[in-house]
């Protein structure tokens, strides 16, 4: 009987408790017995571990964060901290190990490989999105709904007051959730990594884009989607010397982690549980090193070496349609008022 065992690691995502879930009842199914580690790597390296049954799981598809807990784990980076983790495995004789994270845990994992004999299997779990194999991680979808959900609530008021606001979103170094829930929620600018070569240098473009839409459409709410990390002091200090440039006063909102709570809606909750599964035919089909995902309605198993290391494209199409189609500083300019 095979021993196999889930951790959950780097920031949670709804939908990890989903995966959790049928991670254990897969298992079950096939007769293995399934393990967790507490707390991500840092259960491996303290050695955190419980057995999972069938009731734990039960009732926790529905529920945001995760059983399992989730950490970032310096010690596991380092030479004593990982030889701690394989051998606390090996102790458990654990034979197949799934980790559900983000880029960072499946480099973990590549780490854990060169200390640890048994086979590796990754789920991408992560609110960025931001990892090649899978066309979304878990929790992507429902951060960005519910990013879409505070924005139409941000234009109501904003509408009343005829506002300019700058709403800062999460995607540590990777903008799919700023031009996914900028494009759903109609966002006057979006701002991500991907579509930008040097804030910086292009201020005076998203300076002059404000201007414009004041100019053509007067007074009129106006609101700008910017991922995190892209200006020193973040939305706050980015709104600020708008505010100083323009003229008009531009409010700042920092959704922060609320992105990352909440139910998971139900297509992180399907994808969740079809990962889980294959997840751990993967590991009766003897693989190892791999990650699991869905790319084009396709499960799909890659290796994890190319998940992280091939950086993962925005949807062209959406930043096409954000940048030259829907600019509507250039629709106006493009027609007479008459047209449109
Ligand atoms: N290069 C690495 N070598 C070993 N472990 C790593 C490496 N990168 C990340 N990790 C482990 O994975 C954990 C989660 O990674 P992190 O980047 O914080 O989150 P995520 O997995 O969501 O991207 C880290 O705290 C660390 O324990
Ligand atoms: O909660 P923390 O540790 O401050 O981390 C915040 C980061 O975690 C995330 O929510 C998720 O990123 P990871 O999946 O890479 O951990 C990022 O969007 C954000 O930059």
């Amino acid at each position: 009987m095979k021993r196999i065992a889930v951790l959950t690691s780097g920031g949670d995502a709804p939908g990890m408790n989903a995966c959790i879930r049928s991670v254990v009842l897969t298992a079950l199914h096939f007769g293995y017995q399934v393990y967790g580690f507490r707390h991500g790597y840092n259960g491996l390296v303290d050695n955190e571990i419980e057995l999972l049954t069938m009731q734990q799981v039960r009732h926790i598809i529905q529920k945001g964060g995760t059983l399992l807990k989730s950490a970032r784990c310096s010690k596991f980076k380092t030479e004593s901290g990982i030889k701690l983790a394989a051998k606390h495995l090996d102790a458990a004789e654990i034979d197949a190990l799934i980790v559900i994270g983000g880029d960072g845990s499946l480099r973990g994992m590549m780490h854990l490989s060169k200390y640890w004999q048994g086979q590796l299997i990754g789920i991408p779990g992560t609110i960025d999105n931001d990892l090649s194999g899978s066309d979304n991680t878990i929790g992507f979808q429902t951060a960005t709904e519910t990013v879409i959900d505070a924005i139409d609530k941000l234009r109501d008021t904003a509408d009343a007051f005829e506002r300019i606001f700058m709403v800062e979103v999460m995607g540590r170094d990777a903008g799919f959730i700023a031009l996914s829930s900028g494009i759903a929620s109609g966002a006057e600018q979006i701002i991500y990594p991907e579509g930008l070569k040097d804030i910086h240098q292009e201020l005076d473009c998203i300076i002059q884009h404000v201007e414009s839409a004041r100019k053509l459409h007067g007074r009129s709410s106006y609101i700008i989607v910017i991922s995190e990390n892209l200006w020193p002091g973040g939305a706050y200090d980015l709104s600020q010397v708008l505010t100083e440039q323009i003229g008009i006063e531009c409010r700042p909102v920092i959704l922060g982690h609320i992105q990352r709570g909440g139910c998971p809606n139900g297509f992180d909750r399907i994808l969740a549980t079809k990962l889980g599964v294959f997840a751990v035919e993967a590991i009766k089909n003897g693989h190892s090193l791999m990650m699991v995902g869905e790319i084009s309605n396709e499960l799909t198993l890659t290796a994890i070496s190319d998940c992280v290391n091939n950086k993962k494209p925005v949807d062209k199409k959406l930043s096409d349609i954000q940048a030259k189609v829907f600019d509507s500083v250039e629709i106006l300019s493009n027609c007479t008022k008459s047209t449109i």
